[in-house]
């Protein structure tokens, strides 16, 4: 009986098969398959303003790659696993494959078709999609371009209660089908790169589309952001920063929205049972890539203490640092029921559009399928701490 859920038995042979036969064409994969020439491709495609914005800090993105080197598989044999099952289910939805899009804002800096062109290759892979409310197209575009390909909205949580009942209410309006507020990002971090360059795309009004198309937001200017776009962005900068956010203040959200609530940015045990306490749906594990705080303790390192505690309670997704296949098993092997892929799909589109996101997302689930395989396992559910040995390095 065929799985409507599960990717293909043999994805990882399929698309390996693939790329070798256009070999014996004459014919290389355009895109860089290793994610560190990837990065290093798009860096020298993009400008040194957005490259610096995508890098964010150096410190906690350098760390949350070095909790991966530390956590080695260790492989088992003669385990018939030539039936792979990918998919998993999260709250009532399921996912064909443990991995959705991060929310990632603001992509017009790094190509002119942004969201859409990640939403469209969302689509042809089936992953789904997070969008940022710090998108460059508004929430609704970026739900047609999806059609029926699963969405859920990211929140920024900000000082205008009736903007962020009305950000939740076109969300669901347009078919998402989780709220994940983000935590972390409460204030910006103080970015070398980006002050370096006096840059930030929002005070250029980038990113900002699902503001500007706000009845809410349009309501508290004098004038529409169209006529008077300076007003527009200090308005946004007035109540988008707002530190004084409490756990009390998300039984606001649960009154707005029957939709699941995910928090994102959780990297303490204590916190995560904070979320369970007061009733929230699904927690994010995640350093925000090491945007946020610099210093910070890697978010794989977070994880297998947050899994502890949760203990099934609720779902627990992971990101920052996600980079290969094997990235993946050992998050999920950690705890994690699925994970976000972050910067490597936006290297993707700087480089190729949409055919970039969508052959990112193809071999990054190619290389996991396979790892699982070889690594004698024939579903995702079979991953657990066992699946690991914590390999500290010898100096
Ligand atoms: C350029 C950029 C913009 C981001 N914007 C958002 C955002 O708008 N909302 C959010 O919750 N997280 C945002 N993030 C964080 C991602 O959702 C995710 O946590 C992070 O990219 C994961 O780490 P990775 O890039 O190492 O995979 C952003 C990350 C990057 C790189
Ligand atoms: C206004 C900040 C949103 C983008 C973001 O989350 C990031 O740059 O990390």
């Amino acid at each position: 009986m065929k799985d409507e859920q599960s990717i293909s038995p043999s994805h990882g042979l399929t698309r390996q098969m693939q790329v070798y036969l256009q070999g014996l064409q004459g014919q290389r994969p355009s895109l860089p398959v290793s994610p560190d020439v990837l990065e290093q491709r798009a860096v020298e495609q993009l400008s040194l303003e957005a490259s610096g914005y995508l890098a964010g800090m150096d410190d906690t993105m350098r760390a949350n790659l070095e909790a991966f080197q530390r956590w080695r598989i260790v492989p088992r044999m003669l385990r018939d696993v030539s039936q792979r099952q990918l998919s998993t289910s999260i709250l009532k939805m399921q996912l064909p494959v443990p991995l959705l899009l991060a929310p990632i804002g603001v992509q017009s800096i790094i190509h002119p078709e942004a969201e859409l062109a990640v939403a469209r290759a969302a689509h042809s892979t089936n992953v789904p999609m997070i969008l940022s409310t710090a998108s460059s197209r508004t929430l609704e575009e970026v739900a047609l371009a999806l059609g029926d390909t699963q969405r859920w909205f990211q929140l920024y949580w900000s000082k205008n209660p009736d903007l962020n009942a009305s950000f939740v209410r076109r969300a669901e309006q347009a078919g998402y089908g989780a709220i994940v507020v983000t935590l972390d990002t409460l204030l910006l971090s103080w970015r070398e790169q980006d002050i370096q360059n006096a840059y930030l795309p929002f005070l250029l009004g980038e990113g900002l589309a699902n503001y500007f198309s706000d009845p809410v937001f349009r309501q508290a200017l004098l004038q529409p952001p169209e006529e008077n776009p300076v007003t527009a962005v200090r308005y946004f900068t007035d109540i988008f920063l707002n530190p004084s956010l409490t756990w009390e203040q998300l039984g606001f959200l649960r009154q707005h929205t029957s939709l699941p609530i995910f928090l994102k940015g959780i990297l303490h045990p204590d916190d995560a049972c904070k979320a369970i306490d007061i009733g929230m749906d699904g927690i994010i594990v995640s350093n925000h890539g090491g945007r946020q705080v610099g210093g910070a303790i890697a978010a794989l390192d977070a994880l297998p203490a947050i899994a502890q505690a949760v203990n099934k309670q609720l779902p627990l997704l992971f990101d920052s640092g996600i980079r290969r296949g094997s990235d993946i098993l050992k998050a999920l092997a950690l705890g994690a029921q699925a994970v976000l892929l972050g910067r490597p799909y936006i290297w993707g589109l700087a480089l190729e559009g949409e055919q970039g996101v969508q052959t990112v997302l193809q071999n990054i689930l190619a290389d996991l399928d396979l790892t699982l395989a070889l690594s004698g396992y024939s579903s995702i559910s079979q991953l657990d701490s066992s699946t690991l040995v914590n390999a500290q390095p010898v100096h």
